[in-house]
């Protein structure tokens, strides 16, 4: 059954969800279905990429709306969502002189896992399901950043969740971890919910099968990546360029990307129209798309 642990994630219903901080609005009117298997969240600093997730993770209360999680309404079944739920923050604190085995190993007891020998076998588990054995015996304070993240997982996973809210998880990894990060989380989306937010477009196009676009509060977009890639079909174009030129084409477009080519340069650009008639129609990728919605070129709705 759905919602209960290990046995293939949770169903996530937000509806008009807005919270505010005094004046600032960091989210409004959400309305957010989520399933089983992994859903990427994106969006510029600022959208409320982590306000959405502390909600989630039953740390922040909305100012308006519904949630239910795995059938519990909030915040009447806050505990019952804590129960089925593993938050990697984007901040983690550790302690610093403890061990990577101690910290779990604490954790652990802190989670309720009060039997010795079934608490050291569940530390061993996670440890290696992060791939932190080998530093285990060492002190959390000489632990690099991609290590931290690792741990982080770790103590997330403890209680074997079926539904994980990690806040961007791959930030500061080397190009190893990164890629080993997406393995993790793959493996894990395959029995679980997990909701991760990221800035990086290609971290969602190699593990999603959902995604959602935040910007300044509202949801742009939720969906599958095919969808999303499929609003700016006919509208992405390589253009071929001096820089002048380039800044002066008509029309209204979002640059993706530009790289240098002979005395010029090669742009990527999202335009309603061909720019200046100098655009070689392209394929479009997931961070064509992305950069096409949230620069406004894309309109919310079009397709
Ligand atoms: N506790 C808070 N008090 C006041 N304002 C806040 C608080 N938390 C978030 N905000 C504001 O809410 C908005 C959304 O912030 P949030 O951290 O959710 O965005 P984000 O998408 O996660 O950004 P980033 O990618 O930079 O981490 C921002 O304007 C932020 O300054």
């Amino acid at each position: 059954m759905a919602g209960e642990p290990g046995t293939g994630g949770v169903v996530v219903e937000a509806r008009g969800l807005a919270k505010r901080f005094g004046r600032v609005t960091a989210l409004e009117k959400v309305d957010l279905t989520i399933g089983p298997g992994i859903f990427g969240l994106l969006g510029p600093n600022g959208a409320g990429k982590t306000t959405l997730l502390r909600i989630l993770a039953t740390v922040l209360d909305p100012s308006e709306g519904t949630l239910a999680i795995a059938g519990h309404r909030l915040p009447r079944g806050k505990e019952a969502v804590r129960r089925l739920l593993g938050y990697v923050p984007q901040e983690f604190a550790v302690y610093r002189r403890l061990t990577g085995r101690e910290f779990l190993d604490y954790v652990a007891l802190l989670r309720g896992l009060e039997d010795p020998a079934v608490r050291r076998r569940r530390v061993q588990e996670v440890l290696e399901r992060v791939n932190l054995l080998d530093a285990a015996h060492r002190l959390c304070g000489t632990y690099s950043g991609g290590m931290r993240r690792r741990l982080a997982v770790a103590q997330a996973l403890l209680a074997d969740p079926p539904f994980l809210v990690v806040d961007e998880p791959t930030a500061g990894l080397d190009p190893e971890e990164h890629l080993r990060f997406l393995d993790l989380l793959a493996e894990l989306g395959r029995t679980r919910t997990i909701v991760f937010s990221t800035h990086v477009v290609a971290d969602v196009a190699a593990t999603c099968s959902r995604l959602a676009v935040l910007r300044e509060g509202r949801l742009l977009f939720a969906g599958s990546a095919a969808e999303l890639v499929s609003r700016v079909r006919g509208r992405v174009w390589e253009v071929r360029a001096s820089e002048t030129e380039l800044q002066r084409l008509p029309g209204e477009m979002a640059v993706v990307k530009v790289r240098p080519a002979g005395a010029g340069v090669a742009a990527r650009v999202v335009a309603g129209q061909n720019p200046g008639g100098l655009g070689v129609p392209a394929e479009p990728t997931l961070e064509d798309a992305y950069v096409g919605l949230v620069s406004g070129v894309l309109a919310e709705g079009e397709g």
